[in-house]
């Protein structure tokens, strides 16, 4: 192995290992999906909680980067009250704003009919419902119970059906929650399969504030799985006990193939205090370019998109890949 070098793609000097980071052929580990979809969320999730309000063309600009990465999926904003969450209020402005690249899936969260009808008329052609395990959070976050939750996405997945809008469905707190502390795998499977039952595609369980472990993943999913097709289902973990790539990698080990992330590792949900960002994008693509598992992702594209943000937010990158990427560029 070749410990020093320079990245083929972003010519940086790296002192690690440069295959990896070009996502070059690495023999794959055995009994792990041959392909991980990525599901990228930092334009959404990740930009949702910085206090001072991003420029909408940055937000776009950041979208436009990251269509040229190979991304599969991009969440790009939501259709949510702006009293709320002040920092997607130019939801529209974005998702006009994008170049749409063929082949990338740009989903936005919509928690009702009306989000949906503005997500619609600006253009969004895939939608996502988010709802919680944890009555609590349920309440924060959305401001309603479980059940009132679910009747209001019956009606948005109604209305998407009727348009052919796939709807994807999140299932938040998965692995705990900041109001209530610990949730049962169950309750996670009980609002997953409604989710599913109602006509989502797919179901993203989200480790809303990171407190999540390989064991307690392992048991979630084993409950999840009881109900809903394996295919359907993705993991979104929050970073914040340090525990997400671990999680990730046991979710992939029991055979789920699709993965939320973030670039730079930013984010947060502004109804879950204390919780860090997702899982960095940059770190889950090395550790899959690690493990031979293709995802058609260029990780230092991505690291470009990366460095452009946190430039822009004047922040420090959470990735641990493009902190020790960058680092050894410049130091070497
Ligand atoms: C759901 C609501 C709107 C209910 O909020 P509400 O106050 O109960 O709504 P309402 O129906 O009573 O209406 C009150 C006002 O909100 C407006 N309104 C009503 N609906 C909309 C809409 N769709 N878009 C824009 N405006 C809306 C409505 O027009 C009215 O305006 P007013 O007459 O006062 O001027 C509110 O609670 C809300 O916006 N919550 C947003 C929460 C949020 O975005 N959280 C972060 C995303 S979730 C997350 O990050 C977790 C996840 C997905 O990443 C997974 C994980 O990590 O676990």
């Amino acid at each position: 192995m070749n410990w020093f070098g320079f990245c083929p793609l972003c010519n940086t000097a790296n002192r690690v290992f440069p295959e990896l980071l070009a996502g070059l052929p690495e023999p794959q580990a055995s009994g792990l999906p041959e392909y991980i979809k990525i599901v990228e969320v930092g334009p959404r999730d990740g930009l949702q909680n910085e206090k001072v309000i991003v420029p909408t063309d940055t937000k776009i600009e950041l979208i436009n980067q990251l269509s040229k990465t190979g991304l599969p999926a991009i969440e790009v904003t939501s259709f949510v009250s702006s009293k709320w969450v002040p920092q997607m209020a130019d939801h529209k402005e974005v998702m006009r704003g994008i170049e749409r690249h063929p082949g990338v899936q740009y989903p936005v969260l919509t928690p009702n009919l009306q989000g949906f009808h503005s997500a619609i008329a600006a253009g969004a052609t895939e939608v996502s419902v988010f709802g919680a395990a944890s009555e609590s959070f349920s309440k924060m976050n959305i401001n309603c119970s479980i059940e009132e939750s679910i009747e209001r996405f019956e009606e948005v997945i109604k209305s998407a059906r009727n348009m052919n809008i796939p709807v994807r469905g999140y299932v938040s707190c998965a692995l705990g929650c900041p109001y209530e502390g610990n949730v049962v795998p169950d309750k996670v499977a009980e609002v997953s399969k409604r989710l599913y039952s109602m006509g989502c595609y797919e179901i993203s369980l989200g480790d809303t504030i990171g407190v999540g472990t390989p064991g307690s993943m392992k048991k979630m999913l084993e409950a999840v799985m009881k109900e809903i097709p394996l295919s359907a289902l993705a993991v979104h973990c929050h970073d914040t006990y340090g525990q997400a790539l671990a999680n990730i990698l046991t979710a992939i080990q029991m055979g789920v193939a699709v993965v939320d992330s973030s670039v730079a590792g930013l984010g947060g949900c502004p109804y879950a205090k204390g919780a860090t960002g997702n899982v960095a994008t940059e770190d889950v693509i090395y550790m899959l370019n690690g493990l031979g598992i293709n995802t058609g992702v260029n990780l230092c594209a991505v690291m470009e998109a990366g460095n452009f943000i946190c430039t822009a937010l004047n922040k420090k990158t959470n990735s641990k890949v493009a902190q020790a990427s960058f680092r050894t560029g410049t130091t070497n």
